[in-house]
């Protein structure tokens, strides 16, 4: 198999007795985009900060492109692109300038700078704004302007720490939009952290659910769904009956119950009013339907829930009920 991009080991890092990061075991593989979601405090930008060098492990292993970042972060630096949440620029040049002036740190020779900044400042949209000011710049468009800053050294990898923080929900699209297209197209891996769950569910092949210092879970939804809540059942379907008036059909009822936790997958029953909740670790809403048309009874409705980010975010992030069913 193929080395990971991205490699943390029993990561660990202490401030006194507080574990800002709690032996965090993650491999990202090459081109992968990556969501580090957690609530503020969580320690995402602690791990950051880990992956590019910039602060020293209590204990455990960080490789970058395959390099110890705590040894070499000279070399993590050379292949990595970071953006924070609000990157510096100077005001008084130009969007132009400034990135020529990344260039220029990063020694590339003058004319293959100029083409690359044009070029970069095409894919990130601001080609017409790149004769103004960065001071003058909103929100948005400095955010563009990082990420064309950080791909000038044609970086591997990029991280990027809460990019879309006051930007507005048009603005954060395209933003996302082009960091998948350039993941996609140039097969850069992207680890993007954030505790915006749409955000990160839009853009992340997979998504690390990071609480406290710890990983709870890491995945695409539906391995996060069955690793987070299998002490639950997963699928929980809703079958609205049609004309529930007589108590002619009480028996019926009770017979359908049986019948319905005799299916494969179902874990329980409930009756409540004028609808079933048939619970269990399979969608069975073909079956359910076909019991209940054939019981003779009349479905009025029929749709499934299963467990997803937002339950995940609920859960973890803000400390609510996961679900309640009508007893
Ligand atoms: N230099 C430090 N000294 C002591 N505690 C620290 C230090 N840096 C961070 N912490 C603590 O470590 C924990 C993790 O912080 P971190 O900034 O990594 O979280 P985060 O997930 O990035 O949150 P946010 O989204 O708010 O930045 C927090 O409780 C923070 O107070």
């Amino acid at each position: 198999m193929e080395q990971p991009v991205i490699e943390l080991r029993k990561l660990t890092k202490k401030y006194g007795d507080f574990f800002a990061v709690d032996h965090l075991d993650l491999s990202i593989s090459k081109g992968e985009i990556f969501g580090l979601l957690g609530p503020n405090g969580a320690g995402k930008s602690t791990t950051i900060l880990m992956m590019l060098g910039l602060t020293e492990p209590t204990s455990g292993q960080v490789r970058v492109c395959g390099i110890d970042s705590t040894v070499n972060p000279i070399d993590v630096k050379r292949r990595v692109g970071y953006l924070p949440d609000d990157v510096g620029f100077y005001d008084q040049l130009t969007g132009r300038e400034n990135l020529l002036y990344t260039a220029r740190l990063n020694r590339l020779p003058r004319q293959e700078a100029e083409q690359r900044v044009d070029r970069l400042l095409a894919r990130v949209g601001l080609y017409d704004d790149a004769g103004k000011k960065a001071g003058k710049y909103s929100r948005g468009m400095r955010q563009r302007l990082g990420l064309a800053d950080v791909l000038v050294k044609n970086p591997e990898v990029i991280i990027l720490d809460e990019p879309t923080l006051g930007i507005d929900p048009i603005g954060v699209r395209e933003f996302l939009e082009l960091i998948v297209s350039l993941s996609r197209e140039e097969e850069i891996t992207v680890l993007l952290s954030s505790h915006h769950l749409h955000q990160v569910q839009q853009v992340c092949d997979r998504v690390g659910i990071f609480v406290a210092g710890k990983l709870l879970a890491q995945g695409n939804v539906a391995a996060l769904s069955k690793a987070l809540f299998s002490d639950k059942e997963p699928y929980v379907i809703e079958a609205k009956i049609a004309n529930m008036s007589s108590d002619a059909t009480d028996s019926v009822v009770e017979a359908l119950k049986l019948q319905l936790l005799g299916l494969d997958g179902v874990g329980s029953v409930q009756f409540d009013t004028d609808r079933f909740y048939i619970g269990g670790t399979q969608n069975v809403s073909v079956d359910v339907a076909h019991a209940i048309v054939n019981s003779g009874l009349g479905l009025a409705s029929l749709s499934m829930k299963e467990y997803g980010l937002d339950d995940i975010y609920v859960k973890y992030f803000e400390g609510g009920e996961l679900y309640e069913k009508t007893a």
